[in-house]
């Protein structure tokens, strides 16, 4: 459905020169440097599949989703959505899928909801009955009824976004883009809107590129996820490739019927990177899954100490991507854990 192959886009950035009479000259001066912001990128998201697509701030992540919805042409390389080239059929393509970039509305600032969506249904030519079809189930699964008469500019930061996800899903596009789609919202309607866009995804097997910079839409929402860094891929497939490939440690806390403070035969062990005492009955083990033969772990800890109970802990997501950009956690890739 969504196939990039080698792209890059680069940018003309103007040269900058220091100091006030710098400030100055940049600002005459046709100098310039080139800032590839996608470099020989290179993915596929197949249809119905609800993709993240993750990097640091200026990885390149909003640059692909601009080249993706037909806004910006790449300097180099091809993509295909749907079967089409979307900067060469811009005008095909549009009805074919549908943007939200959290921080920008596509809705009538004066206009209420209801005429926003009427005016959009005219410029994607839905038929009335179709379109009437489409509003009720939108208007169910993102709750807007509460505020479907009210004009766009007097809705709070969640209700918009509410009203702008409808929005891009009048027109039932194959597509859907989604940039920073939670950005900003609290808990309960960042909550809303992921079991939204589960249930469109369900209900018309729309497929999903979601950018976000909160790994929790990743983990609920996606069952595929493409990193970025610098403009370059480097993670590329499903969430438990992620953390078979990424999470490689583990931390188990014991709870111990007596007080228990040293274990020191088994701080001493190879691949156990910390244990500590939480409480003077409680200690957590945290080590390599790489170097420490956990069934036989824990034999030994139940078999020398009373232990009352136990909790297996596996690393969050966060922590996951957090190593992967750091590089602290390429340890199976040759490299040491930090
Ligand atoms: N129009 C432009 N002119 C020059 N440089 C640009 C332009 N647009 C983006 N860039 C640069 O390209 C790089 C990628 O930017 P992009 O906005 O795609 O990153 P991003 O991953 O979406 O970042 P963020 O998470 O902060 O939104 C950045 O270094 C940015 O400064």
């Amino acid at each position: 459905m969504i196939t990039v192959e080698h792209l890059c886009k680069e940018f003309k950035v103007n040269k900058k020169y220091e100091g006030l009479g710098g400030t100055f000259k940049s600002f005459f001066s046709r100098e310039y440097t080139i800032k590839r912001a996608i470099d020989d990128l290179s993915f596929n998201v197949g249809r119905g599949e609800m993709a993240g697509y993750i990097g640091l701030n200026g990885a390149g992540k909003s640059t692909t989703i601009k080249i993706l919805s037909g806004l910006m042409e790449p300097t180099q390389g091809i993509c295909t959505v749907n079967g089409m080239i979307p900067y060469r059929e811009r005008k095909r393509y549009t009805k074919n899928i549908g943007v939200v970039f959290g921080n920008r509305s596509q809705l009538w600032w004066d206009l209420p909801v209801s005429e926003s969506f009427s005016v959009l249904q005219k410029i994607y030519e839905v038929p009335k009955e179709e379109f009437s079809e489409r509003l009720d189930f939108l208007i169910e699964i993102l709750g807007i009824k509460e505020f479907y008469l009210t004009p766009v500019r007097n809705l709070s930061l969640g209700q918009k976004m509410r009203a702008d996800l409808a929005a891009s899903m009048l027109h039932n596009p194959a597509v859907l883009f989604l940039d920073e789609p939670t950005i900003g919202l609290d808990i309960i309607v960042k909550e809303k809107i992921r079991q939204a866009i589960k249930k469109i995804n369900k209900e018309t097997n729309t497929t999903v590129l979601l950018t976000t910079h909160d790994l929790d839409d990743i983990e609920e929402i996606c069952n595929k996820i493409i990193v970025i860094d610098k403009g370059k891929k480097i993670f590329d497939g499903s969430l438990d490739e992620l953390k078979n490939v990424y999470a490689i440690t583990r931390t188990v806390h014991f709870e111990f019927k007596e007080e228990t403070t040293c274990l020191i035969d088994i701080r001493e062990r190879n691949g156990i990177l910390n244990v500590e005492n939480e409480e003077k009955n409680r200690i957590s083990i945290k080590f390599l899954k790489k170097e420490v033969d956990f069934p036989e772990l824990m034999q030994d800890i139940v078999g020398k100490y009373d232990v009352t109970d136990f909790i297996v802990e596996e690393p969050k997501l966060e922590e996951i991507v957090k190593g992967i950009y750091t590089k602290d956690c390429v340890y199976e890739r040759g490299n040491s854990y930090k």
